[in-house]
């Protein structure tokens, strides 16, 4: 049966994150600069005939039934043609921390979509897949479209925009921020400006905007504003989505590597590399 091996669901951060307003749900409506990484998870597919959908690796917090793999294998199943018998049995390789602002959960989402869209001949195109993944989470669209974005909406109205090539500094401050409670708080700002691409892409490197999520993260959990000041020391520190992780950008590898070496011993860090589009787009239908 057919295979894909070794697929990344890259990472992605947040340049900058402004609330700018709420819908009558509840549900924020966001600005954001979305940038991809090129590292991430890792995850295989094997196809199986008999219908069956399996995560075969263990992920300790989140049973096979609402791993977001699973749910994005099922979703798309739900839309093969009747009598259909393709399933998938697929490992996850995980190397993003949970709750870590990265969009590990929904990137592994959005790689399950295009590569079993792919090895089920499932025919669906990047829009049908944007659309299938917005139920799963607001991220999961970014991951599909697989260019870096200008986000609006709750993340699903996306631009294209060019992104920075350039070298990041990850600290993971060892805390999952809950999403919900950063949304709830009620020192949360929810009415920064509205901004237009022109305005915010010839500065998108020296540290356009803000995060208006982390001064909520900040007071909430206090090791991250101890790696967001810590590495503020360094170059333009910042938070990414909801946190908990901190990133900074860099002039070159040497100094993402000098900054990686000072890192205090309680905290994970890593470099990585911003990309221009996503390693899976090839695969997709226009
Ligand atoms: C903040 C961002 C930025 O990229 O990313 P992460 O930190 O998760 O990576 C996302 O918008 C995260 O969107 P999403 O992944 O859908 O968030 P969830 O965890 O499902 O949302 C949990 C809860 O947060 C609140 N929520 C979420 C998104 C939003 N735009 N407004 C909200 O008010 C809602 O109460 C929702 O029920
Ligand atoms: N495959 C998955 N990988 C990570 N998290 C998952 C996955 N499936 C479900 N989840 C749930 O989604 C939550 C958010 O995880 P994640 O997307 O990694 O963080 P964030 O949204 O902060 O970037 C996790 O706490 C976990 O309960």
């Amino acid at each position: 049966m057919r295979s894909l091996h070794h697929c990344l669901a890259p990472a992605k951060l947040n340049l900058f994150l402004h609330v700018v307003g709420r819908r009558p749900d509840g549900y924020h409506l966001l600005q954001s600069a979305f940038q991809l990484l090129d590292h991430g998870d890792l995850l295989d597919f094997h196809v199986r005939d008999d219908g069956i959908i399996r995560r075969i690796t263990d992920l300790p917090g989140v049973p096979e039934e609402s791993d977001l793999v699973v749910r994005a294998a099922r979703l798309l199943q739900a839309t093969l043609p009747d009598g259909s018998r393709l399933g998938a049995d697929i490992a996850v390789t995980k190397r993003l921390p949970m709750g870590g602002g990265l969009g590990g959960g929904s990137s592994d989402a959005a790689t399950t979509l295009m590569a079993l869209n792919h090895l089920w001949d499932a025919g669906k195109s990047r829009e049908e897949l944007m659309a299938l993944g917005l139920s799963l989470g607001a991220d999961v669209p970014f991951f599909i479209f697989g260019r870096n974005a200008f986000a609006e909406g709750v993340g699903e109205r996306l631009t294209a925009i060019d992104g920075l090539d350039c070298w990041f500094v990850v600290i993971e401050p060892g805390v999952a921020v809950p999403t919900p409670e950063i949304f709830r708080a009620p020192d949360l700002t929810r009415n920064s400006n509205l901004v237009t691409i022109p305005d915010f892409s010839k500065t998108l490197q020296s540290g356009y905007g803000k995060n208006d999520l982390q001064t909520v993260a900040a007071r909430l959990f206090p090791e991250v504003a101890a790696a967001i000041e810590w590495l503020a020391e360094y170059g333009k520190a910042r938070m990414t989505g909801s946190g908990a992780c901190v990133f900074m950008p860099c002039d070159s590898e040497a100094q993402a590597d000098r900054v990686l070496a000072a890192v205090p011993a309680r905290w994970k860090a890593w470099k990585a590399r911003g990309i221009g589009q996503h390693p899976l787009s090839s695969l997709q239908k226009m």
